[in-house]
Order: C-alpha cells, then sequence, then structure tokens
C-alpha cells in the first residue's frame, strides 16, 4: 500500500510534463508582473492629468498598446498551458488505472460493483485533471500576485501596506477551515455518486427487464432517492462554499474600505499624490482578490484530492500480474490434475464452496460436471481458470501448479465458452479475433465455418464488418454463441470450459450451437457442466457435485449401475422429459 498523501502522487504525475509546467510558470510571472503594469499605468495616467502634461499621450496610448497586446497574449499562453497541462495528466492517470483495473484478481470484480470503477473514469478523473490545471495554479499565482501587490503598496505607502495585508492571516484561516469540511463533503458526494452509476448501469443495461417487469415507477423512484442524496450533499456542500464565500468577501471588503478611507485621508492632508492613491486602489484589489480566491481554490483542491484518493485506491489494490500480460496459448498438454480441492469464498472453514475435489482430465477426454444448483460447478470452474487460488489442495497441469509456470502462461492452456456469451461491442470480425489478434482472415472465415457462424454472418449486409451493438444486442442468442464458438475455435487452446452452452437456446438453434460444439470440441479436453444429463452419455468421466462436494464420479453407465446420485437425477430428468413431451403431444 502506497502511504503518499495523493497530493504528493499528483506532483509525481505533473512532474513527467516538467517544461509544460516550466511554461505555465513563466506565464503566470509574465502575467503577474502585466497586472500589475496596470496599477504603474493608472498612477501614471493619473498624475500626468493631474499635472495637465498633454504632450505624454502619444507614449500612454502606445503603452496601453503594448500592454493590451501582451495581457492578451500571455491570458491565451497561461489558458493554453493549463489545459494541456491538465489534460495529459487526466490521460495518464486514466490509462495507469485502466492498466491497474485490468489487473485486479476476480475477487475485486465479486465485491465491488463495475458502476463504482467507472466513477473513477469519469468524474474522479475530471476532478483531479481540474487539480492539476487550473487549481494548482492558482494556488500558486494568487500568493505571487499578492506578494507582489503588497511589496508595490510598500513602496508606495508602508503603513496602508500594512493595514491590507492584515487580512492575509484571517483569510488563509478561513482557507483552511471551510477546506477541510468541503474534502469529507466530497468524498460522501463522490461515493453517492459512485452508487447512483452503479445503479443507472444496472438498469439502463436491463431495458427489456423493466419494460416487461413494468419496473418503471419502482426505479424511478429508486433513482430519484440517490438523485436526492447527491443534491442534499451538493446543496450542503454550497452552504459550505457560499459561508465561505461570504466570510472571506466581508473580511476582503471591510480590509479594502479601511485602507481606502485611510489613502483618501493622507491625499486630503497632502501626504500621497493622487496617482499613488489610484494605484493603490488597483493593487488593492491584486491583495484582496487573491485572498478572497484562495479558500474556494483551496476547497476545489481538496475535492479534486478526494477523488484522486479514490482513484489511488484502486491503483494500490493489489493485481494479478505485474504488467499487462501477453496474449498466448499453450501448445502441447497431457493431463490436468486436480488433487483434493477445497476452497471457500470467505476464507473459513465453515463456509467451504468446495470440499476435497479430485480427478484427473488427459489429453483429448470428455469431463462433465453435473449436480444440483449451488453444487460448485461454476466455482471449480473459476478455480481452474486461475480467477480464484485453491484453499486448499493443487491443480496442476502437467505436474506444474499455476504458481510455478505464472498466471498467464497457465490461463493459456484455457479457452472458455461461457453460459451467456460475452461479446464486446465492435464487429463480429474484432470478437473472432478476441480468441488470436495475429490469425489472418482465412483463418477467421474458417473459424466462422466450423462454429456454423459463416452462413449467418455472410446474410448481414456488412458481413464480418457488422457491428453487433452493446454486448451482441443485435444478434440472437444462438448467433451469439456461434461467434464465441468461432472464437474459442481461433483461441485452439487444449482445454475447453463449456458452461451450459446451449442452456438457453430453442431445439433448432440447439443442434446447430451442438454441432459446432462438436467440431470445437474435437482434438481437445473438454470440461462441461450440463444439465441436460442425456447429453453427456458418452462423456469419458461424470463428475456429480452437491452442496460443494464430489459424491460420485464415472461414466454414464457407471453411474446408473451404480443408483446413487446420479441414477435419481437421470430417471428424474428423463420422467420431466417425457411428460413434457407427453403434454405437447396431447395439446
Ligand atoms: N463470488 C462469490 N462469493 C461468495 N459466494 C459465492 C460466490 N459465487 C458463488 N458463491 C457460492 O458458492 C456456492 C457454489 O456456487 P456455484 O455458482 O459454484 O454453483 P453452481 O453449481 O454453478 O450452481 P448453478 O448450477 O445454479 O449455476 C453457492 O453457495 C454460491 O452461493
Amino acid at each position: 500500500m502506497n502511504r503518499q498523501s495523493p497530493f504528493f502522487r499528483l506532483l509525481k504525475y505533473m512532474r513527467r510534463y516538467k517544461l509544460l509546467y516550466a511554461c505555465l510558470i513563466f506565464t503566470m510571472i509574465v502575467g503577474t508582473a502585466l497586472d500589475l503594469s496596470i496599477a504603474w499605468f493608472l498612477s501614471l495616467i493619473t498624475n500626468a492629468a493631474v499635472k495637465g502634461e498633454v504632450e505624454t499621450w502619444p507614449i500612454l496610448i502606445f503603452l496601453a498598446i503594448g500592454m493590451i497586446f501582451f495581457i492578451a497574449l500571455f491570458s491565451y499562453l497561461d489558458t493554453y498551458f493549463k489545459q494541456k497541462a491538465s489534460l495529459n495528466v487526466r490521460n495518464d492517470i486514466r490509462l495507469d488505472t485502466l492498466n491497474h483495473v485490468l489487473r485486479l484478481p476476480q475477487s475485486y470484480y465479486d465485491k465491488n460493483h463495475s458502476g463504482e470503477l467507472l466513477s473513477r473514469f469519469t468524474s474522479d478523473n475530471q476532478a483531479v485533471g481540474e487539480a492539476s490545471g487550473h487549481i494548482i495554479m492558482g494556488l500558486l499565482k494568487n500568493p505571487l500576485l499578492a506578494l507582489c501587490a503588497f511589496i508595490y503598496l510598500l513602496n508606495i505607502h508602508w503603513p496602508l501596506a500594512l493595514i491590507s495585508i492584515s487580512i492575509g492571516p484571517l483569510m488563509i484561516l478561513v482557507g483552511k477551515l471551510f477546506g477541510e469540511v468541503m474534502r469529507k463533503k466530497s468524498i460522501i458526494l463522490q461515493e453517492a455518486m459512485g452508487k447512483a452509476t452503479s445503479f443507472l448501469q444496472d438498469v439502463l443495461g436491463a431495458s427489456v427487464l423493466y419494460k416487461v417487469f413494468g419496473l418503471e415507477k419502482k426505479i424511478s423512484k429508486q433513482y430519484q432517492q440517490y438523485s436526492t442524496k447527491i443534491s442534499e450533499i451538493e446543496r450542503s456542500q454550497g452552504k459550505i462554499q457560499g459561508s465561505a464565500n461570504a466570510v472571506s468577501a466581508s473580511i476582503a471588503t471591510m480590509s479594502f474600505m479601511i485602507a481606502i478611507l485611510v489613502a483618501g485621508f493622507f491625499v486630503a492632508k497632502g501626504n500621497l499624490e493622487v496617482g499613488a492613491m489610484a494605484a493603490f486602489i488597483q493593487l488593492m484589489n491584486y491583495l484582496v482578490q487573491p485572498f478572497s480566491q484562495l479558500p474556494g481554490l483551496w476547497s476545489s483542491m481538496q475535492q479534486a484530492l478526494a477523488g484522486a484518493e479514490r482513484i489511488f485506491q484502486i491503483i494500490d489494490s493489489p493485481k494479478e500480474y505485474e504488467k499487462l500480460p501477453e496474449q498466448g496459448r499453450a501448445s502441447s498438454f497431457g493431463t490436468l490434475t486436480v488433487s483434493n480441492v477445497g476452497f471457500s469464498y470467505t476464507k473459513s472453514e465453515n463456509d467451504m464452496a468446495l470440499r476435497n475435489i479430485h480427478f484427473c482430465a488427459t489429453a483429448g477426454q470428455t469431463i462433465a460436471i453435473v449436480g444440483g444448483s449451488g453444487g460448485g460447478k461454476s466455482t471449480l470452474f473459476k478455480l481452474l481458470l486461475g480467477l480464484y487460488s485453491p484453499t486448499i489442495g493443487t491443480i496442476e497441469i502437467d505436474g506444474r501448479c499455476e504458481e510455478s509456470m505464472g498466471l498467464r502462461k497457465y490461463r493459456d492452456y484455457f479457452s472458455l465458452v461461457p453460459q451467456e456469451s460475452i461479446l464486446f461491442t465492435g464487429t463480429i470480425r474484432d470478437n473472432i479475433l478476441d480468441g488470436n489478434f495475429m490469425a489472418d482472415e482465412t483463418s477467421v472465415i474458417n473459424a466462422a465455418k466450423k462454429a456454423n457462424a459463416y452462413n449467418f454472418i455472410m446474410t448481414l449486409s456488412e458481413g464480418f464488418d457488422t457491428e453487433i451493438g452493446e454486448r451482441g444486442s443485435r444478434l440472437s442468442g444462438g448467433q451469439k454463441q456461434r461467434i464465441a464458438i468461432a472464437r474459442a475455435i481461433l483461441r485452439d487452446a487444449p482445454i475447453l470450459l463449456l458452461d451450459e452452452a446451449t442452456a438457453a437456446l430453442d431445439n433448432e438453434s440447439e443442434k446447430i450451437v451442438q454441432d459446432a460444439l462438436a467440431k470445437l470440441m474435437v482434438g481437445k479436453t473438454t470440461l462441461v457442466i450440463a444439465h441436460r444429463l442425456t447429453t453427456i452419455q458418452n462423456a469419458d468421466l461424470i463428475l456429480v457435485m452437491e452442496n460443494g462436494n464430489l459424491v460420485e464420479q464415472g461414466t454414464h453407465n457407471e453411474l446408473l449401475l451404480a443408483r446413487g446420485r446420479y441414477h435419481s437425477l437421470y430417471y428424474a430428468q428423463l420422467e420431466g422429459e417425457e411428460v413434457t413431451e407427453k403434454i405437447l403431444m396431447d395439446t
């Protein structure tokens, strides 16, 4: 865990752009000098006017034009550099966040909502960008401007200068007090926003469900609660910000009033030139303005640092890989051995999702995993894929466990066709190529043909370039499965995990997908989670799982002869299917 404060960690990102920040400091210094030059110009013009020096006017006009030009130029450069610095830092942090997120273990995703993660990429990232641009430069420029204005004021009239500067400590105290409160509120606000984003993400990704179940009102009410909470926090932030502004503005106005009353008094007594008073009033603005802006900037910085803290929390979470791994594929495979494996999600002995699992799969074999709901079938897959490590026991491939060969190399042995095909937004070709980025067009076409997907792809107007929509929403269930199978074919890994890949399909679609799967399974070691026991009669080994235990294992015939759990499951299912068929025939 990195214990450095979020501010110092942010500085590290900013240090990558030293030249840019050097330019910003340069524009800041020139900008400050240009600000002060206005006060000087004001005193010059007032004194010339009071003394009736008309002949100096051409020089004054020339000076004014020069000042306008430089003020415009440096104002542009200042904004440009700030924006550039801020965007660079934002971009670096965004990429580092993603590169870390991609290496987070599965347990992180199981515990945290993806919407929460998303908000770190959006609102938190934006706040951090602002901190590294206009906020930090504001925090530097304002004290510099105040200091220079003070030195100038000292030159004009030191007692007045001291009256004017008395505002400083008070303003800083105000900033500190309100800034800390704002920071705490910001953390609460970002958390509330994260929850609202997670909720929205769930809802917007499930439009069919809320339409069918008529959940619109319920969802609207729920969102109203999230939204109201956000508004309440923002309102209370507004009150704090308003109070901070009111306190600092009244302190600033009060000291301004005192100073000009005293300055006017000195002019009336003949101790101060009128031009000096004009310059003084302008300089007072430069002294007051920074002090009135500093509390606001300080509290914005605190808010941004709260965002940075949330981002760094992710970056500090334990990761699976040191570097982003490369896609690869294992070329040879002999035996997969699962020895006395036990596993608990909560790391508690009393809460084991798997107990004492042991079996062996050799090259080319098909192993079916069956059993009741919650039996531990998917958990076993997660362990096989290296998403979780066994709490007890070992999983070895050709005598080597995941720790000894490295997680990426271990995962290279596997390919997966999940229960619900997971496809990415993009084209059909992009999705198939995810199996192997290096594959050429012919391999993509062959994989699609083997997966029984080629014909339907060619009926689409854009063919392989067809955009499939969010998670493949423009494709049917069976089409998505076949794209997922084509992807697995291209991956060509020696061990194939199938998770009830045809459970959600109708008969015809199931046949096409089953046929594609049969071609995918050729020459592979396949582990298949199956609910339809009739589809796995030819499996080399059937594992029957109940409540995390491996209660039986053997071939279909062996298990039927044993008349145990498999026997009852098999006949219960057969009877169920016969009854369904009879009902269908009667109707
Ligand atoms: N991420 C998780 N955190 C905690 N417990 C979990 C997690 N995933 C699953 N479990 C628990 O582990 C047990 C086994 O679940 P698993 O999903 O492996 O069963 P399954 O046999 O695949 O069930 P089904 O056939 O219904 O999909 C269940 O009691 C479940 O509640």
